[in-house]
This record gives structure tokens, sequence and C-alpha cells, in this order.
């Protein structure tokens, strides 16, 4: 089976939070002007792209990037597709059997346009995370850039979600990915002091098991 890559590439341009950093990369010193090497610099947000929020995100106390447990973004994952729904609540997943799951990744497909920060986005609803934690979701992963509406300052999924230990994976692309059970990879960067990392997110096609 092969790996598909579900991480958005990184480039100048790549469509960032509004307001927050651009995405830079630049040869600070050049082959050329060391006599050996190119050595790159990046400027970013650590929201850019496919990246995941660690609990410090959204409160003072919580946990950096370097200590979330790598368990967490290595191993089985389900992709349901919820395209279609302006949120996702506890209603939205009742048909579908998520027993077993830990790692469980939205195809929403409402961030349609790859090239522009989108305007609106589905989020998930207040009810969504004690409803994922009842069954045994540790994981969650959406293809938008945030799990709460794009003009909420309250962020009640972002906090709810905190609240029942359930970590956030945002930014996945799911376009070519056929809903169903995958080993997922998607490592966040041991960094010491950061809210968050970009990864590099990537499936792979589990034996089917269920109906799914
Ligand atoms: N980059 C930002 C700048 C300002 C305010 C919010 C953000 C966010 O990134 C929030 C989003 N819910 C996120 O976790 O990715
Ligand atoms: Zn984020
Ligand atoms: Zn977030």
């Amino acid at each position: 089976m092969e790996w598909i890559d579900i991480s958005r590439p990184l480039f100048a341009g790549v469509p960032t939070w509004p307001g927050d950093t651009p995405f830079r990369y630049e040869v600070s010193w050049s082959k050329a002007a060391s006599g050996s090497v190119n050595v790159g610099r990046l400027t970013m947000s650590v929201h850019t792209g496919t990246h995941v929020d660690a609990p410090f995100h959204v409160d003072d106390e919580g946990r950096r990037a370097a200590d979330l447990p790598v368990e967490l973004y290595v191993g089985p994952a389900r992709v349901i597709d919820v395209s279609g729904k302006a949120s996702i609540g506890a209603d939205d997943l009742a048909a579908h059997d998520l027993s077993g799951v830990t790692r469980l990744l939205l195809k929403t497909g409402s961030w349609t346009d790859p090239e522009r920060f989108p305007a609106d986005i589905c989020y998930l609803r207040p009810d969504l995370p004690p409803f994922l934690a009842a069954k045994g979701i540790r994981l969650i992963g959406v293809d938008v850039p945030s799990v709460d509406p794009l003009d909420s300052k309250e962020l009640p999924a972002h906090h709810g979600l905190h609240a029942h230990d359930i970590h956030i994976l945002e930014g996945v692309v799911l376009d070519r990915v056929t809903p169903g059970d995958y080993e997922l990879i998607a490592l966040p960067l041991p960094l010491r002091e950061a809210d968050g990392s970009p990864v590099r997110a990537v499936l792979r096609r589990l034996a089917n098991r269920s109906g799914e």
C-alpha cells in the first residue's frame, strides 16, 4: 500500500491566518557566499498549513509542542466523509460506528481553494468534544484551518476538545482520500516552547475491516 501525502505544501504566499506571520524561506547563507553550502531560514506561524495545536495554544498552563506524546500522532486513524454540512455535531456522527477509533479525520471538503485562506469553513459544534471523548477518540483531524468558526474569539471547540484531552490536527488535505481506515503519521517537531507545530502528515490504507 502506498503512502498518501495529506500535507499542504509550504511556500511563500501559502495561505495563512489573516494577520498572522507570512511564511518565508530564505537562503540566509548561499553556497556561492559560503563556498560550501546553501543554508536556509524559516519564518512562519506554527499554525500554517498542516499543523497540530498544542494545549498551550488555548491554555497558558497547557503542554507545548515538545511535550506532545508521539504515540498519539502515529497509528490507526479513521477517515469519514462529513462534507456538505455547515458544522459538525454529535448528531452528524451518530450514524458512524466509531468503536475502537482513537484518531478521527473529518473530510468536510469546505476549504475548496488551496491557494486562498477560506472565507467560511465547516466547524465543530460544542456537543462534539464530549461525544468524541465518550467514543474514546484522542485525536481529531480536520481539512480546514480551524475547528472553530474563523471569526470565533471564544474558541468553544478548541477549549472543549482540550477539556476532554482530545488533540487537534488542522489543515490536512483529504480530497484524494477515500473514507476508511488508515495508518496515520503526523508528528509534531519537538519545539520546547511552541503552541503548535507544522507536521508532515501521511496516510496508508489499512486492510478493510468494517464496511465503511
Ligand atoms: N494563527 C492565528 C492568529 C490569530 C488568531 C488565531 C490564530 C489561529 O491559528 C487559530 C486557529 N484556530 C488555529 O489554531 O490554527
Ligand atoms: Zn492551529
Ligand atoms: Zn486550532
